[in-house]
């Protein structure tokens, strides 16, 4: 059974007297930062000369400097910028400044995991990573509430590191919902894993591969965007807050019927042959030497394929529909 951590297993008082530099201001960055400082953490925010986020985390009320002054000021350093370029700003920026005693953080393990920044031996180092997106994360913490998050220790040199690392979850709303106590490797493979076949990648085939099936068979695209994309919100919301048999419970029997018989028809067993094919590719480091070499390459695949998903017909039919719907939070996408 899991070991979870929460609100009165974590100490934040361990956290008062200590800055915190969080490292970037993005979907996570701003989130951490602000929810720490909410929660009367001491936080500075280290960026890049010229940096995008510089203004708004200024704006925001947020202390904001270079990386490289963050990391000689704090003692914890959190690792929230892009995964692809932590490792040469870890090399520039980071490695010298880092004390002894320090604790190094990161919200997912990839570089850790697949070796591509070693730590000194005389810091902590430990992983804090919200499983959420950093802009519910924020939301959530605002209205009150927490999103669940992964904690593991890589390196414990002070002996407290994985109470220092529930301070810093606490800190950011997370000990709220709970924080399940796992490995690097396994929050990597498992992260991983998650984002390409369910969370990300297979959701959005899905709902593209329904919208498109009828939309080719001359369905109106808008009826086709609400049944393929806009119910499914509805019908997870209810799988969110009760478990699968929980939505087979609301939906209608013709839809029990249905679904439970043609679901496994469209998940079959090539669909399950390819994800294991896909974790055994995330096991053995595959995938984590191609997203490193598409970086060296400048991207020339990823950028081909976000701007397809930027330009598919479900995106101008959607941004005309929630028009209609003020209410639907989103995003700023700037
Ligand atoms: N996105 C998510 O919801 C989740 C992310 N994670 C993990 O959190 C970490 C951060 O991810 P995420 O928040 O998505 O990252 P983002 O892509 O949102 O980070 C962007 C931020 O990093 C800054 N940045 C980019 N390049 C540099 C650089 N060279 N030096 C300094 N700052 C830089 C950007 O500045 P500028 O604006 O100027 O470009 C911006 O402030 C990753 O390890 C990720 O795996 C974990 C769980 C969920
Ligand atoms: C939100 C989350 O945890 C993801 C999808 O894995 C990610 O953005 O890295």
């Amino acid at each position: 059974m899991a070991k979870i951590y929460y609100d009165g297993d974590a100490d934040l008082n361990l956290l008062k007297g200590k800055q915190v530099a969080v490292i970037g201001y993005g979907s996570q960055g701003h989130a951490h930062a602000l929810n720490l400082r909410d929660s009367g953490i001491d936080v500075v925010v280290g960026l890049y000369e010229g940096s995008r986020s510089w203004k708004r985390a200024e704006e925001d009320g947020l202390k904001v400097t270079t990386v490289e002054k963050a990391v000689s000021e704090a003692d914890v350093v959190m690792m929230l910028i892009p995964d692809t370029v932590q490792p040469s700003v870890y090399r520039k920026y980071v490695h010298e400044g880092l004390e002894e005693g320090n604790m190094l953080m990161f919200a997912h393990g990839f570089n850790i995991h697949y070796g591509q920044i070693i730590p000194p031996s005389y810091v902590d180092v430990t992983m804090v990573a919200p499983k959420s997106p950093g802009h519910i994360v924020r939301r959530m913490y605002q209205e009150g509430k927490g999103v669940p998050a992964l904690v593991a220790v890589h390196q414990d040199y002070s002996g407290k590191a994985l109470d220092l690392a529930l301070a810093y979850a606490k800190g950011i709303g997370c000990t709220r919902a709970g924080v399940i106590e796992t490995t690097f490797r396994e929050e990597t493979e498992t992260d991983l894993f998650g984002e390409q076949v369910d969370l990300c990648g297979g959701v959005a085939e899905l709902i593209k591969a329904t919208f498109e099936t009828l939309v080719e068979a001359g369905y109106q695209p808008e009826v086709a965007y609400f049944e393929a994309l806009h119910e499914l919100k509805l019908i997870v919301d209810l799988i969110y807050e009760g478990g699968i048999y929980a939505m087979w419970y609301s939906v209608s029997d013709t839809a029990k019927y249905g679904g439970m018989t043609r679901g496994r028809r469209v998940i079959n067993e090539s669909v399950r042959e390819e994800m294991r094919k896909i974790l055994k590719e995330i096991q053995t480091g595959e995938f984590a030497r191609e997203w490193i070499l598409e970086n060296m390459a400048g991207r020339p695949s990823y950028s081909k394929l976000l701007e397809m998903e930027k330009n598919h017909p479900i995106e101008e039919v959607g941004k005309r529909l929630r028009k209609m719907m003020p209410w639907l939070k989103g995003i700023d996408l700037e």
